[in-house]
């Protein structure tokens, strides 16, 4: 990936509020050097592992060719992959949601719809994946308490909750919960589709069966007219 992306969405925020970028520059960079130490120790940790699994798989299917050439370097390939589908779990709700603006008079239902997500079935370690749905309500009787955020943040939590090994359930209700505690919305709904590989691929082998979940709270658990209001805007 090119730099170019992390800096224009991270670095250059930090480094144009900073007094002095230059230290601030060095203090980042000395940072990323620490957690790229880290991530690639767990690296090599988990290619050992891999490679351990390829073991295995010789062991009960001999005929497989360790040497093939798509083989060589997998292990390796692997732990990168599951690092970034797991990149979930380094990023916090609050560092998504430190911008926001207040509701003002603003006091309808904001959707957003059609976030696909990847996620990874906790018990299989399969991808699982689909979209999801996220509507609030802000509270407008709560003056500058109630927030509104960029759309794009509530795609980043959704991402933030499904990259990491889950189950649908507590992902919907993980999402619905992190909007309900930083934007203190009137009410909160999400609702989410999910096809598992798990079911799809190898054992009850549905490949058309998805899974549908929903968490809500608020005035969306109270009013039935604001969930139909919901599926509504969905289907449009
Ligand atoms: N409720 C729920 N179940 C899930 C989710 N992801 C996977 N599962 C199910 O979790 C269950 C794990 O149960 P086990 O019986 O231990 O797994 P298994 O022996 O591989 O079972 P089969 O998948 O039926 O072959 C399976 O029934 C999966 O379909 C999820 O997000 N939510
Ligand atoms: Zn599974």
């Amino acid at each position: 990936m090119a730099f170019e992306a992390s800096f224009n969405k991270d670095l250059a925020r930090k480094l144009a509020s900073s007094n002095n970028p230059e230290k601030t520059l060095d203090l980042e960079l000395a940072q990323f050097r620490a957690r790229a130490v880290e991530l690639n120790a767990a690296r090599e940790k988990m290619a050992e592992g891999y490679d351990k699994v390829l073991q295995g798989l010789k062991m009960a299917f001999p005929n497989l060719d360790l040497d093939d050439k798509n083989l060589v370097g997998s292990p390796n390939r692997m732990a990168r992959a599951l690092l970034e589908i797991c990149s979930g779990l380094g990023t916090s709700q609050k560092e998504i949601f430190s911008t926001t603006f207040p509701a003002e008079n603003y006091n309808e239902v904001i959707i957003l719809k059609d976030i696909d997500y990847t996620s990874l079935c906790s018990h299989h370690f399969f991808p699982f994946i689909g979209k999801a749905h996220v509507g609030y309500l802000p509270d407008t009787t709560h003056g500058q308490d109630s927030r509104v955020v960029g759309l794009s943040k509530l795609a980043h939590i959704v991402d933030m909750h499904a990259q990491r090994p889950q189950l649908q359930e507590r992902m919907c209700y993980g999402i619905m919960n992190s909007i309900k505690e930083e934007l203190k919305p009137a009410g909160v709904m999400v609702v989410i589709e999910g096809s598992h590989g798990c079911l799809t691929c190898r054992g009850a082998k549905k490949a058309n069966a998805s899974m549908m979940t929903s968490a809500l709270d608020g005035k969306f658990k109270e009013d039935p007219k604001l969930r139909a209001e919901f599926f509504s805007l969905l289907k449009q």
